[in-house]
């Protein structure tokens, strides 16, 4: 609708929804036009002070070359906050990395903003699992910046902080410092973050606990009976600490054959499940034990964000994880 203005100036009130859309993309919620005065609401949730600046000032720019006079701009913040989803095991080796870096990169496919903090102080995988290896967090306000990665989504490890291997040393305060630095970063717009935690139930699985409150928990287990009683471990201090089980995923069931394709059970099949549906948990879904998962994960090409079955397999289990979380908020 065209609108005259007191200056004798037109404001069509579609081309400057258009030019402001421009600057704001999808924060921008209304356009009002009267007279020489636009009135503009703008969605900042989640947005850092400094960005939110910069939001405001290209708004007001682009108004004024739009003709407007007086531009009232109101701003809220009703993007819902960031939440952490934190992933455990009970025992190192079950793919708890894999699954972390997948599910991050099958969240983003499905259209969320998620960033990825890999707490794994004993031995790091992310940065080389998602292709950040080797770069350092800038800081900024006595906070650090995460790394992009090519895959949509932001992270920051261990990894990026220390020389390979000094992490090691680290114990009680330390590492639980480590971790914080890692989650109250610049994580912007972020509004998942997963968390791959150390395997086992040690000082940064507290520290997680008890001052950064993940929404919820996924547990990660092999089919074998041990590695189920590990699980269980973990999944108790999770329930210590009040944080929900969002459900358990199962490991490596399942042998895909390379060569002709055939599947075999050399670890089981079915073993996390049962012991899901016995401790009354929700099951997630199960990965098969492949080896173009090793293979492609070591290179730094998380199969989440390729199109073979493997993708579908995480791909699946982050909508179940999205229909949690969206079904608790
Ligand atoms: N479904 C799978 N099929 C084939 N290989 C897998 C699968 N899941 C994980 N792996 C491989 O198993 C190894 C261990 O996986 P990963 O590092 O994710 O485990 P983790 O539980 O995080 O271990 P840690 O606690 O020691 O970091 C890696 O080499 C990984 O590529």
């Amino acid at each position: 609708m065209e609108r005259n203005t007191g200056n004798g100036v037109s404001i069509d009130e579609q081309a400057l929804r258009n030019a402001l859309g421009e600057v704001a993309g999808d924060r921008l919620q209304t356009v009002k036009v009267a007279d020489d005065t636009a009135t503009v609401m703008l969605e900042v949730g989640g947005l850092e002070r400094l960005d939110r600046d910069k939001l405001e000032m290209a708004v007001r720019d682009a108004a004024r070359k739009a003709g407007v006079g007086d531009l009232r701009l109101g701003m809220t913040a009703e993007r819902k906050s960031r939440v952490i989803i934190a992933v455990g095991s009970g025992k190192g080796g079950v793919g708890k990395s894999t699954l972390s870096a997948n599910l991050a990169v099958a969240l983003h496919r499905l259209g969320r903003k998620v960033g990825l903090v890999d707490a794994d102080i004993y031995g790091p995988s992310q940065p080389r699992l998602l292709l950040t290896e080797g770069r350092k967090p800038e800081a900024e306000d006595n906070k650090i910046h995460p790394i992009p990665s090519p895959y949509g989504v932001p992270m920051l490890s261990m990894g990026h902080l220390v020389q390979p291997g000094q992490a090691i040393a680290w114990r009680g305060p330390m590492a639980g410092n480590a971790l914080g630095q890692l989650i109250d970063a610049h994580w912007g717009e972020v509004e998942i973050i997963v968390v791959d935690l150390p395997p086992g139930t040690g000082d940064v699985q507290l520290t997680m606990l008890s001052k950064h409150k993940p929404a919820g928990a996924v547990i990660v287990s092999t089919p074998q009976d041990l590695a189920l009683m590990d699980a269980t471990r973990a999944i108790g201090l999770f329930e210590q600490g009040k944080v929900p089980i969002i459900g358990m995923v199962e490991n490596m069931a399942g042998y895909i054959c390379p060569h002709c394709g055939e599947e075999s059970d050399p670890f089981g099949v079915g073993g996390a499940e049962a012991a899901a549906k016995t401790m009354g948990l929700p099951f997630l879904g199960r990965v098969p034990l492949d080896m173009a998962i090793r293979r492609e994960s070591d290179a730094g090409n998380p199969p989440a964000a390729g199109d073979s079955p493997q993708a579908e397999a995480f791909l699946s289990i982050a909508r179940s994880v999205l229909a949690w979380l969206d079904g608790k908020r």
